[in-house]
């Protein structure tokens, strides 16, 4: 029996050893030591009963806990003015020096920079000095006035996120417009249409914008703006518009835009979140990919449309033409593409090249003034792939890379077959290499836009029908086109949604030497039996300006083709992109 309640007692213990606080087994092993002090053995059993004690361990426990709960998150400075204390220290130590090392290596440490530096700055921390000092806000009001808002905002480098002009009825000077997510709009003080009475005690009555601007400028630390609130003033919900632009901005050489600092610059292709369209000529913009949370100043639709057409108007006014100056886009030379003496190419696919009629196309083209297009996201839906078009200059190598694609994956990526009224020769079957149509069925069906592309070639025509493209989609395939690039407005829509590649030349040597290097045979050669000449990489080199110049702002992606398997990997990478990724298009096909 006395075994088992040793054991408890020893297991006991242990336990509370366990337990104890690292603190008080100190102070036990003192208590041992402090036996051999001349102290009466009551006192020290009762110190020792006390220590031991379980009480003792529980208040320790949740001391400890109330300790380590208070700190874990949060750090409290003990006090703010260690600064006061060094001083204070080095008081003391002065005297000690001499006695002690310690207190010498102390007095010098206390002395350098940087541990003073870093005592400064722990108590400005502490003393949480690191707010900017308002003055105070006047409160005298003045009798005269109605209401008026007295705004101070703090200088920095970020700018104010506020335009101001004159207003045409009043003189005032008043607020244009307050950027999206600037420093004005996050301080929810200052809105469109207040009226600037005061900017830092300095009235600006009939003073001008700029005078305003140069007391801003002069201004340091605090701006004190008074201000009569405007009637009608709101916060203005942020919309939700997305745009792809047409054409590269740049603010700083724009000089009509009304504040260039308040500009956004912007490149084609760019997608750009229009967040105020309040201002007729001037919207407010982000770029989607940027982080930054303030808006600039874009041009709005309607002014970019103007500007446009001022230019053109100026160019053919300068080449004395009439109202769009053709002399303005890069020529093609070629004649390869005429409906009336069509000279056809052939190469080593057995699809026809199809003819078009580009002085009539482009005339249409030239219609179009390309600002901005509203899209929206396109999530990949399962089953149906987009279509992908590789679109660029003849002979360029669309057509190599859209073999070598297909090559990857025949199961899955399809290209349409072509239409033809030729009469069938022996062995073919329809509906493999083509599909055998009798000429007026076909004639009828170009009238009735059924064919992306048509042409003819020795008293025959060829053609791809928009269906066999649709037909291809629907069965979960992913059709790969290479169509002229005048089909690509056909092409360009809702049903088909299509993904458009360009495909780029490199520098003119560089496509002489890579075509050169790999013996590629010219699709301008009826017979495909030679290498491109001179001429004819020039004229790819002119066919894809005058593309670019017409069509890039349709483009989603562009492939410079300089090395195949290089241009072949960018393409696969485009083309699975497309399939699993939420892209950028017209925001009318997603509605
Ligand atoms: N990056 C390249 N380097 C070397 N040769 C190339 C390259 N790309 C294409 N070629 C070669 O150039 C020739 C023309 O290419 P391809 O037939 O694909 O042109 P295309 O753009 O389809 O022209 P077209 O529309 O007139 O048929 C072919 O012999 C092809 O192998």
């Amino acid at each position: 029996m006395n075994e088992v309640f040793r054991m408890t007692a020893e297991v006991m213990a242990s336990e509370v050893k366990e337990k104890r606080d690292p603190a008080l087994t100190k102070l036990l092993t003192s208590l041992q030591q402090a036996k051999e002090l001349p102290s009466t053995e009551e006192e020290l059993g009762f110190l020792n009963n006390l220590l031991q004690s379980k009480e003792l361990h529980a208040l320790f426990n949740v001391h400890n806990k109330i300790i380590s709960n208070g700190t874990s998150d949060k750090f409290y400075p003990m006090l703010s003015t260690s600064m006061q204390v060094m001083v204070d220290v080095l008081d003391v130590l002065v005297s000690r020096i001499p006695i002690s090392d310690d207190c010498k290596e102390l007095f010098y440490l206390l002395q350098k920079p940087h541990v003073q530096g870093l005592l400064c700055a722990h108590d400005t921390v502490a003393q949480k000095d690191y707010y900017p000092h308002l003055p105070e806000i006047p409160t005298e009001a003045d009798e005269e006035e109605e209401t008026v808002k007295i705004v101070q905002l703090v200088k920095s480098n970020e700018p104010l996120g506020a335009t101001i002009k004159t207003d045409d009825e009043t003189g005032k000077i008043i607020i244009a417009r307050v950027m999206h997510g600037g420093a004005a709009d996050r301080s929810g003080l200052i809105h469109v249409g207040d009226e600037v009475v005061e900017v830092n005690g300095i009235n600006v009555e009939g003073k001008t914008p700029n005078d305003v601007l140069q007391i801003l400028k002069n201004s340091e630390g605090t701006i004190t703006f008074k201000l009569v609130p405007s009637d009608g003033k709101s916060s203005v919900r942020e919309s939700k518009v997305r745009v792809r632009a047409h054409f590269d901005y740049n603010a700083t050489t724009d000089p009509y835009i009304p504040c260039k600092e308040a500009g956004l610059d912007f490149q084609k292709g760019d997608i750009l979140h229009i967040v105020c369209q309040d201002d007729a000529y001037w919207w407010q913009a982000r770029k989607e990919s940027d982080r930054n949370m303030r808006a600039g100043l874009i041009p709005s639709r309607a002014l970019q449309e103007r500007r446009i057409l001022y230019e053109r108007n100026q160019t053919s006014k300068e080449n004395g033409n009439g109202l769009c100056s053709v002399s303005a886009l890069p020529l093609l030379t070629c004649s390869n593409y005429s409906l009336n003496s069509p000279s056809i190419c052939t190469n080593n696919s057995k699809t026809k090249k199809i003819i078009y009629d580009t002085s009539e196309n482009d005339d249409f083209d030239r219609e179009e003034i390309p600002t901005y297009e509203e899209v929206a996201k396109l999530y990949p839906r399962p089953g149906i792939y987009r279509p992908i078009i590789l679109i660029g200059a003849p002979g360029v190598g669309r057509n190599e890379l859209k073999r070598r694609l297909i090559a990857t994956h025949p199961e899955k990526y399809k290209t349409p077959i072509p239409y033809t009224s030729r009469p069938m020769k022996p062995g073919e079957i329809n509906g493999k290499e083509y599909f055998f149509v009798s000429r007026e069925k076909m004639e009828e069906d170009i009238e009735a836009s059924k064919f992306i592309e048509f042409g003819e070639y020795k008293g025959n025509l060829y053609g791809t029908s928009s269906e066999s493209v649709k037909a291809l989609v629907n069965s979960g395939y992913v059709c790969i086109l290479n169509p002229h690039y005048q089909a690509l407005k056909m092409l360009r829509n809702a049903q088909l949604k299509p993904y458009i590649i360009y495909v780029k030349p490199p520098r003119l040597d560089v496509l002489k030497e890579t075509r050169n290097a790999a013996s590629a045979r010219s699709t301008f050669d009826v017979h495909n039996s030679r290498g491109f000449t001179e001429e004819e990489f020039n004229t790819i080199m002119k066919s894809s300006a005058r593309i670019e110049f017409l069509y890039s702002h349709l483009f989603d992606e562009t492939i410079v083709n300089e090395d195949l398997a290089k241009a072949l990997r960018q393409l696969v990478e485009a083309v699975n992109r497309v399939e699993t990724e939420p892209l950028w298009v017209p925001a009318s096909w997603v509605q």
